[in-house]
């Protein structure tokens, strides 16, 4: 059943119900073409047009899906007020093409996105869903010791919701290669443990990508769909003191300190911003971090303050990677971020 009575226009096919989607995914398999998939809850961005170009690149086809899945929202976060702008995602989505080489050829095709999948709530869980655990029945799945830490902390129960729908969303789309952000690392890297835990041919763990932060060019913000909660100031003062502050626990953590250290100067830069703003006639803007620390992208288990580079490197080898992350409340918006310490290839980030 479609809660979708009328469709904004658009140029590429937009499926609502799984039967429809399932009919288009059958004639692919027939004429054997690789499809790409980027999951998304709309309000599309620059972020998300990245991962759909990485995936024009590499597929036959690309499917994109909106979805802002109810079970990954806590009963008092954002579910009611999440940015849902989908005229305007079909019109983006609409205007992106990638030339790429017909493989052995000198010859260029150009590939634009093949299909929206948007499907109804209903559709996505035939057993219904409650926001509230207690009150849920049916089908859940759960990436056990993986989502408590980080952003698990502070958002208990989200990656049972974000494992749930995406185990829906891949068994629905059945990719071929699927695209992640880095700018939620633990998802991409959570989702990644997923497919090989469950031995998920659609996709592969291999083909489980994951995309370089997109910025703002000027303050370098991670574009996400939630910046839109921010009003004009906070934006551009304040949001971008939680990347500035990443960049100076990189650096302090190059230079040779322990991470103690790197996390006490990270957190002087947002509670200097904080002054700095709040010290005018301007209007208050509240910033409250929530955490920034260092973790195993293994385990995600927090490392221990006293560590080194060197020593984290000696254990294992050269390069060997960090995940330094941080989330902070701006206002009434939560901003999280992440950079990785070491080389980033090892986690299977490529530019
Ligand atoms: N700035 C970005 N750069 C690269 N990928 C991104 C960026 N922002 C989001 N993504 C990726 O796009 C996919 C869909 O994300 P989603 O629709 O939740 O957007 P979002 O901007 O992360 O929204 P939110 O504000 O809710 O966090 C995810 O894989 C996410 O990591
Ligand atoms: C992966 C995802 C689409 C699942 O709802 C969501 O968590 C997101 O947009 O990052
Ligand atoms: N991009 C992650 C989706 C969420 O925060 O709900």
């Amino acid at each position: 059943m479609s809660t979708f009575t009328e469709l904004p226009p658009s140029s590429v096919p937009v499926f609502t119900t799984l039967a429809s989607y399932r009919e288009w995914r059958q004639n692919v398999f027939d004429q054997k073409k690789s499809v790409g998939f980027v999951a998304t809850m709309g309000a599309l961005h620059e972020g998300h047009l990245s991962l759909v170009r990485k995936s024009l690149a590499a597929n036959d086809l690309t499917v994109l899906s909106i979805f802002v899945n109810p079970a990954q929202f806590a009963p008092h976060e954002d579910l009611t007020t999440y940015p849902r702008t989908l005229p305007r995602d079909l019109e983006l989505l609409s205007s992106i093409s990638l030339s790429v080489l017909v493989p052995g050829t000198v010859e260029e095709i150009v590939r634009t996105p093949s299909a929206v999948f948007l499907p109804s709530v209903p559709e996505m869980y035939p057993s219904g869903i409650s926001q509230d655990v207690s009150e849920q029945k049916g089908t859940f799945v759960e990436v056990r010791g993986y989502g408590h830490q980080m952003e698990g902390k502070s958002r208990p129960n989200f990656f049972r919701g974000v494992a749930t729908v995406v185990t829906k969303l891949f068994n629905a789309v059945e990719p071929t290669r699927t695209y992640f952000g880095q700018k939620d690392i633990q998802q991409a890297l959570l989702l990644r443990r997923m497919t090989r835990d469950t031995l998920l041919s659609h996709p592969s763990p291999e083909n489980l990508h994951i995309v370089p932060t997109a910025r703002d060019p000027v303050t370098s913000l991670a574009l996400s769909s939630r910046n839109t909660y921010l009003t004009p100031r906070e934006r551009e003062l304040a949001a971008p003191a939680l990347y500035a502050a990443l960049m100076v626990a990189q650096s302090a953590w190059s230079s040779g300190d322990n991470i103690d250290t790197c996390i006490q100067r990270a957190r002087q830069v947002i509670s200097e911003t904080e002054t700095r703003l709040n010290s005018g006639q301007h209007e208050k803007i509240d910033m409250k971090l929530d955490y920034i620390e260092m973790n195993d992208p293994e385990t995600f288990n927090l490392l221990s303050g006293v560590t080194t580079k060197a020593q984290w490197e000696a254990e294992k080898d050269e390069g060997r990677a960090v995940v330094l992350s941080g989330a902070m409340w701006v206002g009434k918006t939560r901003l999280i971020d992440n950079v990785i310490l070491g080389d980033p290839r090892r986690l299977g980030i490529v530019d």
